[in-house]
């Protein structure tokens, strides 16, 4: 089955960055989630790297009306299915196989898996996958990497994520295969740890604003 672009496309067209959130404590998860949305990041990606990640989706599912509530780092479709269980709008994949592929394609939730080479895009292409993350962005070769591949496989969009911050994130934006980024830069873990949430809402703010 194609990619679900009918709920994914408004995620990732809603707004120039996606944060990436490691969270370590769930009750960090609503204030968080609120602060973000309070900056104008309404849509988050919580990734699957703590123990207490499904908890915290199922919080912000659950107590954050305003927010978009997504998972992170799904690995296998044993991951896909609790991360929908707890409330997760989408799911974001660092790579892509077919066991997550066929997860997605059982499912109501829509995913966005990762690639990097021309091959492993043309590959999803004919699974019918338009919109791919790009991880990880700056190590794989940056925004020239991504700019060579605009032209030769037109038609598919990414989120590059990894290395992304303020500095960098409009050099992605400018590149028109490009939908959005993804990145952590908006929820540091000190700010979280000392619930420093008008801090992240400030960030969130300024990420919010850029674009191309
Ligand atoms: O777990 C995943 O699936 C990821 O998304 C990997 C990285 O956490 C993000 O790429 C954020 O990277 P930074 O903004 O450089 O911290």
């Amino acid at each position: 089955m194609a990619q679900r672009t009918d709920l994914l496309l408004p995620i990732l067209k809603g707004q120039p960055v996606i944060p990436v959130l490691l969270i370590d404590k769930a009750s960090d998860a609503v204030p968080l989630a609120r602060a973000l949305a309070a900056g104008g990041l309404p849509a988050i990606e919580i990734t699957l790297r703590t123990p207490a990640a499904l908890e915290a989706i199922r919080a912000v599912a659950d107590e954050v009306p305003e927010a978009i509530v997504g998972a992170g780092t799904i690995l296998n479709a044993r991951q896909y299915d609790e991360a929908a269980k707890a409330g997760s709008r989408f799911i974001v994949s660092p790579g892509t196989t077919r066991e997550i592929r066929e997860a997605a394609s059982g499912s109501d939730v829509p995913l966005l898996p990762a690639a990097i080479t021309p091959s492993e895009i043309m590959t999803m292409r004919e699974e019918g996958y338009t919109y791919l993350k790009f991880f990880p962005a700056e190590q794989a070769g940056g925004a020239a990497f991504l700019k060579a591949l605009s032209s030769p496989l037109a038609g598919t969009f990414f989120c590059p994520t990894g290395g992304i911050g303020l500095g960098n994130a409009k050099t992605y934006l400018a590149l028109p295969n490009v939908v959005c980024v993804g990145g952590s830069w908006v929820a540091p873990k000190e700010l979280v740890e000392a619930g420093e949430w008008a801090k992240i809402t400030a960030l969130a703010s300024e990420a919010s604003k850029l674009s191309a």
